[in-house]
């Protein structure tokens, strides 16, 4: 096993928890709100964690959805995975939304909205060329591969990607 990469954190409300794993092995702590939000269907809020991070240069915090809050109210992160550069110092905000059609779902104050994954993450180099190396693939994309039984239906009904 690897050990934790350190990360200065700073509690923007101190009644609020610090970020936790929730089992020794997960990949993400729990952000959790710092305010009450209802979200009618279809509605988004930015919503605050009451906590900033110092990532280390190198490193990325990549805001996921929480599977259950998605399976149980429909609330997912619009913007998933989000991105907490290295640099940012503020608070982090998790952009949520409701996709359920019908019921508004309700986040109270300290609910586990989200979670932070914290990432090695490279940068690149970008060298412009005329033409790109060959490759099997080439450029077919999008469902080039085919044989998914929804896409033969909607090919059916004429629709074409
Ligand atoms: O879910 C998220 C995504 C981003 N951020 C913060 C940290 C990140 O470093 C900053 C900028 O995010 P991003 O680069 O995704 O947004 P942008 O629309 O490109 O804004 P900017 O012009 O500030 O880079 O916003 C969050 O708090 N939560
Ligand atoms: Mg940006």
């Amino acid at each position: 096993m690897t050990e934790p990469v350190a990360v200065l954190l700073q509690q923007l409300d101190r009644d609020l928890p610090v970020p936790r794993y929730a089992h020794p092995g997960d990949a993400g702590a729990d952000l959790v709100a710092a305010q009450d939000v209802e979200l009618q269907p279809g509605e988004r809020a930015l919503v605050g964690t009451g906590v900033a991070v110092a990532l280390p240069y190198g490193y990325v915090g990549l805001v996921h959805p929480r599977s259950g809050l998605a399976a149980k109210l429909g609330v997912t992160v619009l913007n998933a995975p989000g991105t907490v550069d290295a640099g940012y110092r503020g608070e982090i905000k998790v952009n949520l939304v409701n996709l359920d059609p019908r019921h508004p779902a309700k986040i109270v104050r300290g609910d586990r909205i989200a979670q932070l994954v914290v990432q090695r993450v490279e940068r690149a180099n970008f060298h412009v060329v005329d033409a790109l190396p060959g490759s099997g693939r080439g450029a077919g994309g999008h469902g080039s591969t085919g044989g998914h039984a929804g896409l033969r239906d909607a090919a059916q009904e004429g629709f074409r990607l």
